[in-house]
C-alpha cells in the first residue's frame, strides 16, 4: 500500500485500523496507527497505537516518492557555475591565492569562491526550500586581519562569474559572500533535507594542474537521493589507458545522478547527457583499480597487497578526488581502493555525490567491512577501515581480499 503524507487512510478494508503518515517540518516522516479514525485536524494529539520512523519501516519512505527534478536541475546549474569560476583560477593561480588551514591543509580563493556560488545559486533556484548545507569551508580565516585581499580578490572572482554567465542579476558585497560561504556549517543527519558540497574536491591536485571535482549532493532522510561531480580537467573519452597524445583529449564532465534513475554524464560545455555504467568485468585479473594521488590519503601498500591477491595486472590509476568515482561509473576502471591512515576520519561530502554517481551507475561502495556508508551520521562518516568500491560481481572477491589483507597487516603489525 502506498502512502502519502498526511493522508489518512485504513489499512485494508476490512482493517479496524487507520493509517497517518505524518510530515512535521525538522521531525522524521512517520507511519502512525490509530484505533478508531481520529479527528482531522488534531491527528497528531491523538495517541497512536504504533509509531514508526518511515525510513525504518518496510513501507516507502517519502524521500521516494519525490522526483527531484528541480533540485538535480538547480545542482547542476551550480556545480557548473562553480566549475568555471575554478577554471579561470587554475589557469592564473598564484601563490597569494593559497592559504593554509589550521589543519594544514590547503584551501585557495577557489574553494571559498565555489562555496559561494553554489550556496547562492541553491538559494536562488530553490526559494520555496528549507535549506540546509553541510559544506567544507566556513569564513572565520577570511574574517581574520590581514585576510582582506584574499576576500576581496574571492568577491571579485563571484562577481565575474556571474556577470559573465548573466543568469542572476546580483552583485554581492564581501560581506554577503562570508554569509554565503557560512550557509553551509550544517550538521546533516537524518532528518529532512541536506545539501552536501565539497566546493573543490582534491584541492592538492587542483594545485598541480590535475583533476579536481565539484562534488554536491543531496541527503534527503539520511539517504543521498541525489548527486553531480563536475570535473573540469577529466577527459570525455576513458583515462583507462594513459596515451602521450592525452593533452589534447577534450576535457570537462559532468557527471549526475538521481535515485532510481540511473547515472549520466554530459560536457560540462553544455552537450546532452548519455548514461553510464560501471565496467562489466567479471575476473578481476582483467580488472585495473584507481586510487588517491596522495599517499598520505591511502595507504598504497595495502591497495598493492590486495591487487595481488586479485591478479591484477594493470597498474594503480592514481587520479585526485571524486574523478575516481565518475571514471569508475562509467568503466574506466573496476575498483576504487582508498585506507586512509589510523585516526583519519572521512567526512560526507569527500563521498556523497561520488557514491550516488557510482551506485546509480550499477556500482557497490561498502567500507572494507562490507557495511554500507551512512551518510546519517552527520559531518563524518563511520567507517571499518576504508572505503571499496566495484561492480556487483567483483564485489564479494574484493572484500575477501581486501579482509585477508587487513588481517594479515594488523597480524605482522602485532607482531612488531
Ligand atoms: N590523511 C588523509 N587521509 C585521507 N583523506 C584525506 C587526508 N587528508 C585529506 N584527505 C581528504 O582527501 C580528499 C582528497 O581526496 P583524494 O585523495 O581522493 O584526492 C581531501 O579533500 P579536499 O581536497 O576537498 O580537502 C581531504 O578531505
Ligand atoms: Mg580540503
Ligand atoms: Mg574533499
Ligand atoms: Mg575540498
Amino acid at each position: 500500500m502506498a502512502l502519502r503524507a498526511g493522508l489518512l487512510t485504513t489499512l485494508e478494508p476490512s482493517s479496524p485500523l487507520f493509517a497517518f503518515s505524518s510530515s512535521l517540518p525538522k521531525t522524521p516522516h512517520r507511519l502512525l496507527l490509530f484505533p478508531r479514525r481520529p479527528p482531522a485536524p488534531v491527528r497528531r494529539f491523538f495517541s497512536p497505537l504504533i509509531s514508526y520512523n518511515l525510513h525504518r519501516s518496510p513501507v516507502a519512505s517519502m524521500a521516494s516518492t519525490a522526483s527531484y527534478e528541480k533540485e538535480l536541475a538547480a545542482a547542476k546549474k551550480a556545480a557548473s557555475l562553480a566549475a568555471r569560476l575554478c577554471q579561470t583560477v587554475q589557469k592564473a593561480l598564484v601563490q597569494s591565492d593559497v592559504q593554509s588551514k589550521s589543519d594544514k591543509s590547503p584551501v585557495t580563493v577557489a574553494d571559498y569562491g565555489s562555496q559561494a556560488l553554489v550556496s547562492l545559486v541553491l538559494k536562488t533556484e530553490l526559494p520555496s526550500e528549507s535549506f540546509s548545507l553541510v559544506a567544507e569551508e566556513d569564513s572565520s580565516d577570511l574574517r581574520k586581519d590581514g585576510a582582506q585581499d584574499t576576500l576581496r580578490r574571492i568577491t571579485e572572482l563571484v562577481n565575474s562569474t556571474l556577470s559573465i554567465d548573466g543568469t542572476y542579476n546580483i552583485t554581492l558585497s564581501e560581506e554577503d559572500v562570508l554569509v554565503a560561504i557560512d550557509s553551509g556549517k550544517s550538521e546533516g543527519g537524518r532528518n529532512g533535507r541536506h545539501w552536501v558540497l565539497d566546493p573543490i574536491d582534491g584541492t592538492k591536485g587542483f594545485l598541480r594542474g590535475d583533476q579536481y571535482a565539484i562534488a554536491l549532493a543531496l541527503l534527503d532522510e539520511g539517504r543521498v537521493v541525489l548527486g553531480v561531480l563536475a570535473c573540469p580537467n577529466l577527459p570525455l573519452t576513458s583515462i583507462a589507458i594513459p596515451d602521450e597524445h592525452s593533452s589534447h583529449k577534450q576535457v570537462g564532465c559532468l557527471f549526475s545522478a538521481k535515485i532510481g534513475d540511473g547515472a549520466f554524464m554530459q560536457s560540462l560545455n553544455g552537450s546532452s547527457s548519455a548514461k553510464i555504467h560501471v565496467s562489466a568485468i567479471e575476473n578481476s585479473k582483467d580488472a585495473s583499480f584507481f586510487e588517491s594521488f596522495e599517499a598520505a590519503h591511502s595507504m598504497h601498500d595495502l591497495s598493492s597487497v590486495i591487487a595481488e591477491k586479485l591478479g591484477v595486472q594493470a597498474p594503480p590509476v592514481r587520479i585526485d578526488s571524486q574523478a575516481k568515482y565518475g571514471a569508475l561509473a562509467r568503466g574506466d576502471g573496476a575498483i576504487y581502493l582508498r585506507f586512509p591512515h589510523k585516526g583519519y576520519r572521512e567526512k560526507i561530502w569527500d563521498h556523497a555525490a561520488g557514491y550516488i554517481v557510482v551506485t546509480e551507475a550499477g556500482g557497490v561502495a561498502t567500507d572494507a567491512a562490507g557495511n554500507n556508508l551512512d551518510f546519517s551520521k552527520g559531518r563524518y562518516l563511520d567507517l571499518d577501515t576504508g572505503i571499496i568500491v566495484t561492480n556487483k560481481k567483483l564485489m564479494p572477491a574484493l572484500l575477501k581480499a581486501v579482509q585477508d589483507a587487513v588481517k594479515e597487516k594488523s597480524q605482522s603489525a602485532s607482531l612488531l
